[in-house]
């Protein structure tokens, strides 16, 4: 799925004023693409990966997935949407310590009134590597764990595009390694990626990094390695 965000303004209500966040951001992420969004914190960058999945709507500018434009889409239409064809993985897992790991994988599907099927649900945990924990308590995994059921979960319903805000910023290294094989090989596997990240490695391995600084696109980096990511964040945190 194509993703195209066209000149989003955003920014929050505070009191009786409104905060600017977003100045005008377009940016496109084509169908099976890996995409990291970095910057100076407080740039913008959750801000901005909300506006993408329809967690917020922007105050103009529009959002346009395979080109249906989600902020057009209203309460239940918008809910459906994003239940249909979106996955999110974020920093702290969020997964329900009252639900087994099976359940957890499987608790989009039962928001979206589908019937999980068990077959499927052990086929996306073994492709995290977590097949044999089914039965657990997310209480009884290590951080790294929890986070691969989280992707499980994000992509059992089989989205077309998979958002992801600091997925490896709770990680230790190999299982931060681990979490971006896995979502390599998701983008791999023509789903779009696209990942909120600090840390110059993890956005290494994404075919795209864009670099927020301000509320503002200031630059964009392909085929990006982790010290000309590095080298960028500098320049853009000395310029700040
Ligand atoms: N719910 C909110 N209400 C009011 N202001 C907010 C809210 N969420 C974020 N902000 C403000 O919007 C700005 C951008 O926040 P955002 O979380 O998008 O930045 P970020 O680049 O993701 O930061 P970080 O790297 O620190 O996570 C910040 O100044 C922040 O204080």
């Amino acid at each position: 799925m194509t993703l195209y965000i066209e000149n989003i303004v955003a920014g929050y209500v505070e009191g009786d004023r409104e905060v600017p966040v977003l100045r005008g951001v377009s940016a496109l992420a084509p169908t099976g693409s890996f995409t990291s969004v970095m910057g100076p914190s407080g740039s913008g960058k959750s801000t901005l990966l909300r506006c993408a999945s329809g967690l917020m709507g922007p105050s103009s500018g529009r959002v346009l997935l395979d080109g249906t434009d989600i902020t057009a889409l209203s309460g239940n239409d918008l809910i459906r949407y994003r239940r249909r064809s979106m996955g999110f993985v974020f920093q702290s897992f969020d997964l329900l310590t009252a639900l087994n790991v099976q359940q957890n994988v499987e608790l989009p599907l039962r928001l979206d009134g589908r019937r999980p099927d068990r077959r499927r649900t052990i086929e996306m945990l073994d492709i995290v590597g977590l097949a044999e924990f089914a039965e657990r308590s997310p209480e009884q995994l290590s951080g790294g764990q929890r986070q691969r059921v989280a992707i499980a979960r994000a992509v059992v319903g089989d989205p077309t595009i998979v958002f992801a805000d600091e997925p490896t910023g709770a990680l230790d290294i190999n299982s931060a390694a681990n979490v971006l094989r896995i979502l390599r090989s998701i983008a791999d596997s023509g789903r779009t990626v696209v990942m909120v990240t600090h840390d110059p490695v993890a956005a290494a391995t994404s075919d795209r990094v864009l670099f927020l600084a301000d509320g503002e696109l200031v630059d964009q980096l392909s085929a990006p390695t982790a010290s000309a990511v590095a080298s960028r964040m500098t320049d853009l945190v000395s310029a700040a």
